[in-house]
């Protein structure tokens, strides 16, 4: 992978000068010069993914140039580094391969001269073997009865994805009911203990680390509680698996390492639902589901690994998201999913992109300082969202470009449900992209049967200036298989645009400052003494929470 500062690229500046000329010109503009945008403008994936991208203030000329970015910028070179498992983690020297993990045709893939398949393939047939007995029932919990119940305990990259997963496919789902326990806040897994029986619960320790602080403490907590119902240590094998890279660790704890589900140190946290992570989502919608899920993200990978720059969905959705950011001034981007199964798909990627691509300091080790990294993400299922934040993205004074994604097919065919929801989403593209004129508000007031001079001081906020730019990703159903592709998608725009931005995307170092003095401010929490040894807020802060308690 080379260091190329993008700034310093000809395209970046061809980029420049193509900005100031688009300048004046709207999205509606582009859209009477080419009565064809949409068959320009968007790229269908495997007949079941469909992506518009037409609505962003984009020409030909526009992807030209963005394409030279990434060319300029060694994308294919860097993309081939990923997939054959070079160390282009370099500040924590680890392959990134969550690819390996989807890797169906199983051809070799080599970290350090071993192919990785072989291990890949037999941690599956682990989890296929073991989740078919809790499923099934053949698993039996310490008074003989069968599970009913699995609690993830897991946070970051060990909670978003498995739970995101798992909300999204619930109706592939079997009779297992599924908790997600990821907050140290006592609370969270209090509520859960309210609702689970310690003889048919299993709960999975999912970390990758197996030393991060809120899993080991409510691992913990569920152990102690299991243990003042099932009094025997013994019984701990029967209601605890561990889903993990520390085998050491796991045994410390007292888990069964038979019990232990294992991955490498070339799946990223935030990557690794398809690895032992993603063993909460078979125990829900069973393996054949969840090789569905690996199948899709495969066909993905192999979609962005092999298709030509022009037709790249992954590479092409990166593109137009770095020059909304870095040509058109958006600091943040918002997901929006129209499919309530999907409500946490934005939270997912929020952590996927924001803790990969949330970096200031470049491969060379160098402050970024004229160019911006990743975008904030965020976002909430339609139509929640409409009635709540979009009046800003309507009518406020910041950019912020939008994802809409919905499938075609509901699960949930309820009356006419489903054609209101997709209404409501064609209508905000198409409201956001060309707004509502001065003169058309005031055809609707004159019609109404109102006089201009009657209306003139409220038609200035009944405009809409439009030019607001979104992608439009139309599914043809939510299944395991396009699921899989579409975080797969996502996943690789991280990819891409972090290889433009020239920074290392699969570390994250940002996360470990506070960690640091959470555990030097731990102890001081403990006794009634007056804490002075911080900043005086921090002093106060921690007095005042002292005296409160
Ligand atoms: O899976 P473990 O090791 O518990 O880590 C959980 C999470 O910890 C955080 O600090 C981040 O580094 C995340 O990327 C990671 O997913």
């Amino acid at each position: 992978m080379q260091n190329i500062n993008p700034t310093k690229t000809a395209a970046w500046n061809a980029l420049e000068k193509h900005k100031a000329e688009l300048a004046s010109s709207t999205i509606q503009d582009l859209f009477q010069q080419e009565s064809n945008r949409f068959a320009d403008y968007s790229l269908t994936f495997n007949d079941e993914i469909l992506v518009d991208y037409s609505k962003n203030k984009i020409t030909r000329e526009t992807l030209k140039l963005l394409r030279q970015l990434a060319q300029e910028c060694a994308l294919d070179e860097a993309k081939e580094a990923m997939f054959s498992g070079q160390k282009i983690n370099r500040t924590e020297n680890r392959a990134v391969l969550h690819t390996a993990l989807r890797n169906r045709s199983n051809n070799p893939v080599l970290v350090d001269g071993k192919d990785v398949m072989p291990e890949v393939n037999e941690v599956l047939a682990k989890m296929k073997a073991f989740s078919e007995r809790v499923i099934s029932g053949e698993w039996k919990g310490y008074t003989g009865k069968a599970i009913t119940d699995v609690v993830n305990i897991g946070i970051g990259g060990s909670d978003l994805g498995p739970y995101m997963v798992t909300e999204a496919l619930r109706p592939y789902k079997n009779h297992l009911t599924m908790h997600f326990v990821s907050n140290v806040d006592g609370t969270h897994i209090a509520e859960v203990f309210k609702k689970i029986n310690p003889e048919t619960t299993l709960f999975l320790v999912a970390s990758k680390t197996f030393t991060t602080q809120e899993t080991m403490t409510n691992a913990k907590s569920a152990r102690d509680w299991f243990l003042a119902a099932a009094k025997d240590e013994k019984h701990v094998a029967k209601h605890f698996a561990a889903l993990s890279t520390n085998g050491t660790e796991v045994a410390k704890f007292g888990i069964d390492t038979d019990n232990m589900f294992g991955f490498w140190d070339w799946v990223g946290g935030r990557y690794s639902l398809w690895s032992a992570i993603g063993l909460s989502i078979i125990l829900s919608v069973g393996f054949e589901n969840f090789e569905a899920l690996l199948s899709g993200a495969h066909e993905m990978d192999k979609h962005f690994r092999n298709t030509p720059i022009e037709q790249n969905i992954p590479t092409t959705l990166a593109l137009v998201g770095l020059w909304n950011t870095n040509f058109q001034g958006a600091q943040t981007e918002a997901i929006l999913p129209y499919d309530q199964y999907l409500h946490r798909f934005a939270a997912y990627f929020q952590q996927g992109n924001m803790e990969s691509n949330g970096k200031y300091v470049d491969r060379n080790g160098n402050v970024i300082g004229n160019y911006q990294t990743g975008p904030i993400i965020w976002g909430e299922p339609g139509t929640n969202g409409q009635h709540a934040f979009y009046q800003l993205i309507h009518q406020g004074t910041t950019l912020i470009p939008c994802d809409f994604i919905a499938p075609a097919k509901s699960h949930n065919p309820l009356a006419d449900h489903h054609n209101k929801l997709l209404s409501n989403f064609f209508a905000q593209t198409e409201a956001l992209a060309f707004g509502k004129t001065k003169e058309t508000v005031e055809e609707e007031f004159l019609k109404a049967g109102k006089t201009l001079e009657e209306v003139k001081e409220v038609v200035p906020f009944k405009v809409f200036t439009g030019d607001k730019p979104t992608n439009s990703i139309l599914l043809r159903e939510i299944t395991p298989f396009s699921l899989g592709a579409l975080i797969a998608l996502y996943e690789h725009k991280i990819f891409v645009q972090g290889v433009i931005f020239n920074i290392f995307s699969f570390d994250q170092w940002g996360v470990e400052l506070g960690k640091q003095l959470a555990n030097r401010i731990l102890p001081e929490l403990a006794g009634d003494e007056t804490v002075t040894g911080h900043d005086s807020s921090t002093n106060g802060l921690i007095n005042r929470f002292k005296a409160w308690r």
